[in-house]
């Protein structure tokens, strides 16, 4: 253990009560009715007779005092019976009625809310984060209650400097940042997609332990191309096609300064933008802005890590890693994010052999494989483009049942937002790989983006595969007594780990190098004893455990690269003595 991993935990068990990564007095300037409207400081019938004198209090509450405990246990009795209530009835209306129930919550009283979701992470995690997200964002017209977080549209160019002084905190950590233009894998949402960023803080809090009073959930809004909702009445963005070339980066643009101008220090984590804007951002702001971009770089560690898993679950070494033949499905920002960590991973594995670790790796997208042949081919993915006929004769644009069955791969990697693609014979096909442990990953969301369901995936690929899925999936029962593992692949496991470690680091740059130890961090977490049952990452309900030792793991990079500047009061030097080897 290093003393660093002590660090990013002693912060997060810090905030076990109310979650705060930064300790510090928390002043309240309000009185009366403001408090009770603002769920920052609202305690509901849970402030003290004391406080109530205090705070102006008296008289707008009513009498009894009920305990932070009672409150706690009256809103998760009503939680329960609501279950019960809905049981039957349709997913879409037991999800948005349990999303309701959390955000009413969400909007009055923070510190319980919080406290809750810590709590209750893994029954809770798929309400406020995928799948359910993905319904709320779609329906978010409908839904639209009380705002959250800050909207920044086309209409509000040359003036995003003072706009950002209208947040009300003095200081802000993390801002999680979308154009709604790739939600999930539910395509343009427009402003409806500030759930994703709310979600993600969310989560942020609940496993990083970063003070909600800190973050700050961001919408940019520059049109949306989604023709059904430029023709819905109720819908809440600006009513225009989305903005291109240099006058969307000018927008982009103005954010990121007037962000850096009022906290220089915050990390802006950039998510759920199409293809295009996700990697000329990220090329354009990191060496500028301390920022990352979460569906390339986020994804490409949780994903290294399982197939860095999959391998020792073969009873492999990690080194057998470059011999792995990979198919990935989907050539967007997640799959070419993956495809770029996970051959960089090999090439090292494989003495420095890049061409060596490119040669295993197969890349489809809608039009199938991909090769030099491919006609506007895009420079993203040129580099993981075959020779066309170089494998057994595989051309452009070869199916990915004709892929599987030639390859015979050993894991089948599916990013490309579409439902369904891992189909009977895909998966049938998948008996013949050369891995006495196949691995079908079907990263993506929500569920009904998934390439194929967990039980499909066992049922048709047989029970030894290894399997993971973006969104949550039950385990599969196998019968005599067996049971398939599912794994949920989301990257989750890792920015929230990524933040805290930057954050506590006072790094003013996120590089390779730190996402790297973030990645390396996760893959080795798991056990001996669990790897070889199939299970390639932590149970949701060790969340907090997970990020702070990836928190350390990033932190430590910083600390090597000479990045690290100190947090608060544990300067530079503090942390280079921290970051030395050592026992408790
Ligand atoms: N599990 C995770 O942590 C995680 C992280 C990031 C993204 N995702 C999911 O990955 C999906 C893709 O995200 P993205 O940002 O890369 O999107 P994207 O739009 O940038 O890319 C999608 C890619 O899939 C390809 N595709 C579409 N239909 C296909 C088909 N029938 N067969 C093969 N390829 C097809 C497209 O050509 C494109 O290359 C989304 O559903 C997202 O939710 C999951
Ligand atoms: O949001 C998620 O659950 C993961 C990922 O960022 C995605 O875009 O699908
Ligand atoms: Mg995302």
């Amino acid at each position: 253990m290093w003393n660093l991993a002590r660090v990013a935990a002693s912060v997060l068990s810090r905030s076990r009560r109310f979650s705060t990564a930064i300790p510090g007095p928390c002043m309240v300037h309000k009185r009366g009715t403001d408090i009770l409207h603002d769920p920052w400081f609202n305690k509901d019938t849970g402030f003290p007779l004391t406080e109530r004198d205090r705070l102006g209090l008296r008289g707008l509450l009513p009498p009894r005092v009920i305990s932070f405990e009672q409150q706690y246990a009256r809103f998760m009795e009503s939680f329960r019976s609501l279950e019960k209530n809905t049981e039957g009835q349709p997913n879409k209306v037991v999800s948005l009625a349990k999303w309701r129930i959390l955000n009413r919550l969400h909007d009055r009283n923070e510190t319980l809310y919080y406290r809750v979701l810590i709590d209750n992470i893994k029954d809770f995690a798929p309400i406020i984060y995928t799948p359910t997200v993905g319904l709320v964002c779609q329906n978010y017209s409908g839904l639209f209650r009380r705002p959250r977080g800050m909207y920044f549209s086309a209409k509000d160019k040359g003036e995003m400097m003072s706009m950002i002084y209208n947040w009300p905190a003095q200081q802000v950590d993390m801002i999680v940042l979308t154009d709604g233009s790739r939600i999930l894998g539910l395509g343009d949402l427009g402003v409806q997609g500030i759930g994703i960023p709310i979600g993600k803080l969310d989560v942020y809090v609940a496993a990083a332990g970063i003070n909600p009073q800190r973050i700050l959930p961001v919408m940019l809004d520059v049109g949306t191309n989604n023709q059904k909702l430029l023709e819905d009445r109720l819908y809440l963005g600006l009513r225009q096609p989305r903005l291109e070339g240099e006058e969307y980066l000018s927008i982009v643009d103005e954010f990121m300064e007037a962000v850096h101008a009022r906290w220089p220090k915050a990390i802006v984590q950039f998510e759920d933008f199409q293809m295009k804007w996700a990697f000329e951002t990220l090329e354009r702001y990191r060496k500028r802005f301390c920022m990352f971009n979460d569906d390339i770089q986020g994804t490409a560690g949780v994903a290294l890590a399982g197939l860095l898993g999959t391998v020792r679950a073969q009873g492999l070494s990690l080194t057998d890693f470059a011999d792995q033949k990979i198919v990935v499905v989907g050539a967007g920002s997640a799959g070419l994010g993956v495809l770029k960590m996970a051959v960089q991973a090999a090439a090292r594995m494989a003495g420095n052999n890049d061409a060596f670790a490119r040669n295993k790796f197969f890349l489809l997208d809608k039009d199938g494989l991909i090769t030099k042949e491919r006609k506007n081919l895009d420079p993203a993915a040129a580099p993981f483009a075959k020779d066309p006929g170089d494998f057994m004769g595989l051309r452009e644009g070869a199916s990915l049942l004709e892929v599987v069955r030639k390859v015979k791969p050993h894991v089948l990697l599916g990013l490309s937002g579409v439902g369904g693609v891992f189909n009977e014979e895909v998966l049938k096909a998948m008996r013949e790989s050369d891995s006495v442990k196949p691995a079908i990953f079907a990263m993506s969301n929500p569920t009904m983006n998934a390439e194929c369901t967990a039980a499909d995936a066992f049922k048709h690929a047989g029970e030894n595969i290894v399997f993971a899925s973006g969104s949550p999936f039950e385990n599969v029962d196998l019968g005599n007594g067996k049971i398939g593992h599912v794994n949920q692949a989301n990257n989750m496991y890792l920015f929230p780990g990524i933040g805290l470690g930057t954050l506590l680091s006072g790094a003013r740059f996120i590089t390779d190098g730190m996402l790297q130890q973030a990645a390396e961090c996760l893959a080795s977490y798991m056990t001996d004893e669990e790897i070889p049952k199939g299970i390639l990452y932590p149970s949701i309900d060790s969340i907090r455990d997970i990020t702070a030792e990836v928190g350390a793991a990033v932190l430590r990079a910083a600390v090597e690269e000479d990045l690290a500047e100190g947090h608060g009061e544990v300067g530079p030097r503090d942390l280079k003595h921290m970051s030395k080897v050592g026992p408790y």
